[in-house]
């Protein structure tokens, strides 16, 4: 499968083709300097246009909080199919629990394709209030944890 790419200069980290099925790095392509408990937001360099159907979603390499103490503060980055314009750079927000400087092109991400809602359901969804009487209670939320 062949994705068009624009890297934001010739500086910025080239991605790693691999085989299948497997997460892609991700670098940051400006160095990063946070204080203790402040937020951080990093440019990746890098601009998609993704294959029809799909979207990315991006998350911290496991290394990253251990390493560096950097939480990625929405979770999960969802990069929309639609995101693919000659600006449209791919970033990423963390929250610095400790003082850290990190070099730019530091690999400190990872991203996977999948494919959309939309392509995979192919019909559209509608919600219809319903009282789910039919169904029987699990007990609420937590309750089959420990
Ligand atoms: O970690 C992220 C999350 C998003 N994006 C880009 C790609 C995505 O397509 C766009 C919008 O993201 P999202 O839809 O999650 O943002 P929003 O909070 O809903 O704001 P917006 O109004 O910009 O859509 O920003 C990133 O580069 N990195």
């Amino acid at each position: 499968m062949q994705i068009k790419i624009k890297y934001k200069n010739s500086a910025t980290a080239k991605l790693k083709e691999i085989e299948q099925g497997d997460w892609i790095d991700l670098a940051i392509d400006e160095d990063i300097q946070a204080t203790a408990q402040s937020k951080v937001s990093v440019d990746l360099g890098i601009a998609m246009q993704l294959p029809k159907g799909y979207e990315a979603h991006i998350v911290p390499r496991s290394s990253t909080y251990n390493k560096y103490g950097l939480i990625l503060g929405n979770s999960t980055g969802i990069i929309d199919n639609s995101y693919n314009g000659p600006e449209d750079y791919w970033g990423a927000k963390f929250f610095a629990t400790e003082s850290v400087e990190i070099p730019k092109g530091t690999r400190l991400l990872q991203f996977r394709l999948v494919k959309t809602q939309k392509s995979e359901l192919k019909e559209n969804i509608h919600f219809v209030e319903n009282n789910l009487e039919e169904n029987t209670n699990r007990g609420g939320f937590g309750s089959t944890g420990n």
